[in-house]
């Protein structure tokens, strides 16, 4: 759907951004930017280190509030929405933060549980039965009753996402989903976030610095620029890696890909 001026309608794209400016006191992050995360795709935020990354996944979610400019979830404007109609949206996405951690003194299951339990009036054995359902989704079945202490970082951050999809949720924001992991178990974590999103249809904004991982599951990405403080690109990777003409689009990734 297009309008009059040929801009896609913002309420087209499960996340549509619109001019938007983003920043605290003193520091302005972005200035005047746009993109649309499209239906059922792995979108990346990339740039370098202070660029804005987790500041403008925070402002997706409602955190934050923009400068300036629109957000769109659901064809919903965020920063225009009424308590009650952000709670709406808060509950059609889940959300796994970089620090995210689970709690140490619950079960798996009682950490997953805890979305339902203060969102939904759904019966216990009900809850326990969805805990159970995200828990194998995502690799964790018979894994119920461990403690996080008594599984692996890679677990833990396994049953993150879990609980980030208790609610059925058809966005999933991941803040640095990898960080602390070994390689290998990297791997693992992106093939789970490519099946989760292949199967189950849910559309993944992820931010991230892994190079090799972007090249593996992002559909698309953007790249936040310090130095305009705007959009350096936008595109696949392997898109923009060939062929963006921005030299310094194509040493970062470059850059990038060298350090990893
Ligand atoms: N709550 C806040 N109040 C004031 N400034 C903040 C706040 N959160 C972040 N900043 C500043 O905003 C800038 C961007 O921070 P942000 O964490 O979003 O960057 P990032 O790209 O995610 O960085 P990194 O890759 O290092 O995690 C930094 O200069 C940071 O100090």
């Amino acid at each position: 759907m297009v309008n009059s001026y040929n801009v896609p309608s913002p309420t087209e794209h499960p996340v549509c951004v619109r001019n938007l400016y983003m920043g605290f006191p003193g520091e302005t992050l972005l200035e005047n930017v746009s993109f649309d995360v499209y239906t059922g795709e792995i979108f990346v935020i990339l740039g370098g280190s202070g660029s804005g990354k987790s500041t403008l996944l925070k402002h997706l979610i409602g955190l934050y509030s923009p400068l300036d400019g629109e957000i769109f979830v659901h064809g919903r404007n965020l920063t225009r929405a009424t308590p009650t109609e952000k709670t709406q949206i808060m509950n059609s996405i889940g959300i796994s933060y970089q620090s995210g951690a689970l709690f140490g003194s619950m079960t798996l299951l009682e950490n997953v549980r805890l979305p339902l339990e203060e969102f939904t009036d759904m019966p216990l054995e009900a809850m326990n039965l969805v805990c159970r359902l995200k828990l194998f989704q995502v690799g964790l079945e018979g894994y119920e009753k461990h403690m996080p202490s008594e599984i692996s970082g890679g677990m833990q951050k396994r049953a993150a996402i879990a609980r980030a999809m208790a609610l059925d949720p058809s966005i999933l924001f991941l803040d640095e989903p990898s960080a602390g992991l070994d390689p290998l178990t990297s791997l693992d974590l992106d093939e789970l976030i490519l099946s989760i999103a292949r199967t189950l249809k849910i559309t993944f904004v992820i931010v991230t610095h892994e190079l090799d991982s972007i090249f593996k599951i992002a559909d698309r990405m953007i790249i936040l620029d310090k130095r305009n403080k705007n959009l350096a690109a936008q595109g696949s990777p392997l898109e923009l890696s060939r062929t963006h003409t921005d030299p310094w689009v194509r040493s970062f990734l470059k850059r990038e890909k060298i350090a990893q």
